[in-house]
């Protein structure tokens, strides 16, 4: 689709707004400025294990609390033991001009506190299965930010793994946004169109997202 023709924002399903072209690209250049001083530590971005042995196809580095499948700790115990890096204020900031922007609601925007970003990066093989994101202690929205190659993303229900479901191509600069009656909905990313990216990002080849959440737990760590 041509970034020339401004494509309107769309509920997906009820809670879930896709909001086409939402980062400038001097914002996106920033955000891949910043993804990439964060994959290199202090803890270093990964193909993340799983429980039955295994490894993502993405590689994953979080920020403010690191996840791996299934919880969120302090310090990336599967990784190199050591703390993650802060959740910034900007990012606190971003994250509520996106609920702003998708909910329209002043005072959700004002009261989103998100205190842990994962930062996926995809390859053209890369793929994500269909999940939830419940990991969280809390049921505040996942916002979440696309950068570099299009990508098909599937917004699923909040029953089953399967249909129905949605397909929406997210490209860089998108903002998406669940919560509400969609915090839990099932999504994955069963396709990224690899080499369909702007270089202008600094994002050669390859997509980056980055999902904000509010884990619940107690303790803030910022900057
Ligand atoms: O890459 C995406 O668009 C989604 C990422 C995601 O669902 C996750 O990290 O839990
Ligand atoms: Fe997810």
């Amino acid at each position: 689709m041509s970034a020339l023709i401004p494509r309107p924002a769309m509920e997906i399903a009820p809670g879930a707004v896709h909001v086409p072209g939402w980062l400038g690209l001097d914002q996106q250049r920033e955000l891949v400025a910043a993804c990439r001083a964060w994959a290199t530590g202090p803890v270093p971005i990964r193909h993340t294990a799983l429980p039955r042995g295994g490894v993502m196809s993405v590689r994953t580095v979080c920020i403010g609390w690191h996840w791996r499948p299934y919880r969120y700790t302090r310090t990336a115990d599967d990784v190199n033991g050591r703390r993650v890096a802060a959740f910034p204020d900007w990012m606190v900031r971003l994250g509520r001009r996106a609920v702003l922007r998708a909910y329209g609601d002043e005072a959700a925007a004002a009261a989103y506190t998100p205190d842990t970003a994962l930062i996926n990066f995809y390859d053209g093989r890369a793929r994500l299965g269909m999940h939830q994101d419940k990991d969280e202690k809390s049921s505040d929205p996942v916002v979440s930010l696309s950068i570099g190659d299009t990508c098909v993303f599937r917004v699923g229900n909040t029953e089953t793994r399967t249909k129905p479901y949605t397909d929406i191509e997210l490209a860089s600069g998108d903002l998406f946004v669940f919560g509400g009656p969609s915090r839990y909905v099932y999504h994955g990313v069963p396709k990224v169109h690899e080499g369909s990216a702007d270089p202008a990002t600094g994002l050669r080849t390859g997509r980056l997202n980055i999902t904000m959440r509010v884990t619940g737990l107690q303790g803030r760590y910022t900057e």
